[in-house]
């Protein structure tokens, strides 16, 4: 059940993993409070795309969760039927997705794209789905809400879209979004928008937010906490600032001298070494070991 005092996200112990037994999740713990924006960052395959889709119930079809709980505002995720655990899912939780061209029907105007789950999944009227709707699109800064509801997805530019996504996220006021790279799609100058929007939102709604990104500069601009991955483990879990003025994992600090500084540009970045890489592997294929011996 639900408790009045219930984080608004916890993670414990997850696990998934492909049929054959191969673990792309590897205990992953964490949690995520209301009103907060917790980054989950790492490179290409670390595993940050799938703990969002595993607390959405969105994972591929041969991905399972082995072992471990999510429980959303308190309640237990993984002990729902997958039809009651979908409809707790869509009325308090949300996606940005990575690319909006490809989440956005291509036969459909706008205008129904936004409303239609307002009605069907919040039970909303039409009417009042429609004013919710517009609302967004003008919060979203988006210039004739009433035109854009009747243009086709083709008709918008990458950014704008992107925005119709986002205002389509917050417009039936969910307690958690889950923001998959939302920028990552966007040109440079539409990207830095795109972040200060989405910020924008979430401060005003108190919406928590869990934010993928590979970007440690992304990160600095928009979390409070953050969970840094390798390989599916986490590396590190700590308050962003924390995380920026004294790293505690040398993945993290690797990460953080592989982030071009723009405050300081004399500082020269360089990629992860392939030393650490390798050693992180090594360390995982132990911990893949004791894990199947039932010892972790
Ligand atoms: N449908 C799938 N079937 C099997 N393995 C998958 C599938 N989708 C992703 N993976 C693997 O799962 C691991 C984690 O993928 P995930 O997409 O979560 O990474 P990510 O950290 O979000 O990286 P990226 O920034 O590239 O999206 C990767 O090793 C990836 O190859």
């Amino acid at each position: 059940m639900s408790s009045l005092h219930a984080h608004t996200l916890d993670v414990i112990k997850l696990n998934i993993a492909l049929p054959n037994g191969h673990r792309l999740l590897r205990n992953v713990s964490l949690t995520l409070e209301p009103g907060e924006v917790r980054a989950l960052v790492g490179e290409s395959g670390a595993g940050k795309s799938m703990i969002g889709k595993s607390v959405l119930g969105i994972l591929p079809p041969n991905v399972a969760i082995t072992e471990g709980e999510i429980l959303l505002e308190g309640q237990h995720l993984n002990m729902m039927t997958p039809p009651t655990r979908r409809k707790i899912v869509a009325q308090s939780a949300a996606l940005i997705p990575q690319d909006p061209l490809t989440a956005l029907n291509p036969v459909r105007k706008i205008g129904p794209q936004i409303i239609d789950p307002l009605v069907r999944i919040q039970g909303w009227n039409a009417r009042e789905a429609e004013t919710r709707a517009l609302d967004l699109l003008d919060r979203v800064h988006i210039r004739d809400p009433k035109r854009v509801m009747q243009s086709y997805p083709h008709e918008l530019s990458g950014g704008m879209r992107q925005r119709v996504l986002i205002a389509a996220a917050f417009a039936p006021s969910p307690r958690l979004i889950v923001a998959d790279e939302p920028t990552t799609a966007l040109d440079v100058t539409v990207q830095k928008q795109i972040l200060r929007l989405i910020r924008e939102l979430q401060q005003e709604t108190g919406t928590a937010v869990l934010f993928v990104t590979h970007d440690m500069g992304v990160v600095a601009k928009i979390s409070q906490k953050v969970t840094v991955l390798f390989a599916g483990k986490v590396m590190e879990d700590a308050p962003t600032r924390e995380v920026f003025t004294n790293p505690q994992h040398p993945y993290t600090r690797a990460l953080i001298a592989a982030t071009p500084s723009y405050a300081d540009l004399e500082r020269p970045f360089s990629p992860v070494p392939a030393s650490l890489i390798a050693d992180l592997h090594a360390q995982i294929a132990q911990d893949d070991l004791l894990y199947r011996g039932g010892r972790i």
